[in-house]
């Protein structure tokens, strides 16, 4: 009793811990956590599943705040051992402004590095994207790539280039002294498209294909490959990295890795199949049923009445000239980086995640009936 005692003395903070990777992982690292004194989750609306975790051994401290305002992040971070900042906005629909990306992903995540700095906390990891590479707005394909893989990394959308500022400015600060002397100790992970249990765009495609009679319509070729991890397999990637930092600063200081697992190599549609197929939606059409340009004229006529629609109402469909890009150009992980760094392993199978994620979908399914 005593050793459990002394050994729970960590203090972390997790910003964003009630988004969608969010809550993976706070859930993993109250599970997978066993040196953790008090759990703080950080979040601009906290969700009321917080409640049931206040129960158990560790302190869970729920605070509602802005990651954009730097003295309510300084306060949440005062004391804490560890940060792990996932709080974003991930917008490529055209929900919010550029400005706004830009001050919650870039501005909020350099509060978070000062907020670190002010007041002594050594180690930051920082969620980071894919997106921080590509595709690139060129298009060029990156096929089974590592982190050492050269690429022409060109954004002209908010959210890759927040993402890729707000990670410049966290591997940057690696090595900055913090109160009390000592370095601080950053890396960045940067997970490929994240899919699970709670994932609302797989949601709103599901919904989506429901109302079009239980079927969704090709519109990339299968051959073009998409980059998929499941939640739980991101969320104990933070989980690992977070610990393993403090044990090997020297090498994972200053490093990113991409998040991977045994998920399959498969087109965007094809590998959603493998969920929204045993909820009862077909994918009709073995090659895409529009061919490209119309697409894009479709997209760019989205984006037109978008900002048309502006100042009456927010219209923001699935498909506009950045997301047809994203679905249509090949961006695939190899690596083994993360694993010869820090010992990772998926926590998870293909099978498991797969079998999770459908489960959860069949669950919100009878709930919506
Ligand atoms: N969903 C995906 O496929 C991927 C996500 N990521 C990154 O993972 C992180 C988490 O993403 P998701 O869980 O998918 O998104 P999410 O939108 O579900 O979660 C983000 C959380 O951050 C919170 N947040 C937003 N603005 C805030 C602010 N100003 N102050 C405090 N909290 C704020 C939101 O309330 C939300 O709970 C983001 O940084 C995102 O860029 C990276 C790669 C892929
Ligand atoms: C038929 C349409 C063209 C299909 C549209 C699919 C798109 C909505 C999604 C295709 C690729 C997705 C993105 C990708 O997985 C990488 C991402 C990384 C992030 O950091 C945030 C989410 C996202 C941008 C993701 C968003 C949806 C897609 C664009």
């Amino acid at each position: 009793m005593a050793d459990s005692a002394q050994a729970q003395k960590l203090v972390y903070l997790v910003t964003g811990g009630c988004g969608f990777l969010g809550e993976h992982v706070v859930r993993m690292l109250l599970q997978q956590e066993p040196r953790l004194r008090e759990l703080r989750i950080f979040d601009l609306h906290l969700g009321p599943w917080l409640e049931e975790l206040k129960t158990g051994p560790v302190q869970v401290t729920a605070i509602q705040g802005d990651v954009t305002q730097a003295h309510e992040v300084a306060a949440a971070v005062a004391g804490a051992h560890v940060v792990i900042h996932t709080a974003g906005l991930v917008d490529v629909f055209g929900k919010a402004s550029p400005e706004t990306i830009h001050e919650v992903n870039v501005q909020g995540t350099k509060n978070v590095i000062e907020a670190c700095v002010q007041t002594g906390t050594q180690f930051l990891v920082y969620t980071s994207s894919m997106e921080v590479v590509g595709p690139n707005i060129k298009g060029h394909p990156f096929y089974r790539g590592n982190e050492d893989t050269p690429y022409e990394a060109v954004h002209r959308h908010p959210y890759p280039s927040s993402k890729a500022r707000a990670e410049q400015l966290v591997l940057e600060a690696n090595g900055r002294k913090v109160r009390g002397g000592l370095p601080l100790v950053t890396c960045a992970l940067r997970p490929t498209g994240i899919y699970g249990e709670g994932h609302q765009i797989m949601r709103d495609i599901y919904y989506q294909g429901l109302r079009l009679g239980g079927r969704l319509f090709r519109a990339i070729p299968a051959s073009v490959e998409h980059g998929r991890v499941y939640v739980g397999n991101v969320a104990w990637m933070h989980v690992l990295v977070a610990r393993e930092l403090q044990q090997r600063p020297a090498l994972m200081g200053g490093q990113v890795y991409f998040c991977y697992d045994k998920s399959p190599y498969k087109s965007y549609e094809d590998f959603n199949m493998e969920f929204l197929g045993p909820c009862g939606l077909r994918l009709v059409g073995t090659r895409p049923l529009l061919p490209y340009w119309l697409l894009m004229l479709l997209a760019a006529l989205n984006a037109l009445l978008q900002w048309l629609l502006r100042p009456l109402l927010l219209y923001a469909p699935l498909l506009n000239p950045y997301t047809l890009a994203m679905a249509n150009t090949t961006f695939t992980v190899s690596t083994n980086k993360a694993q010869r760094h820090f010992g990772y392993e998926p926590l998870f199978s293909w099978e498991e995640s797969r079998t999770r994620t459908i489960r959860w979908m069949q669950a919100m399914d009878s709930s919506a009936q």
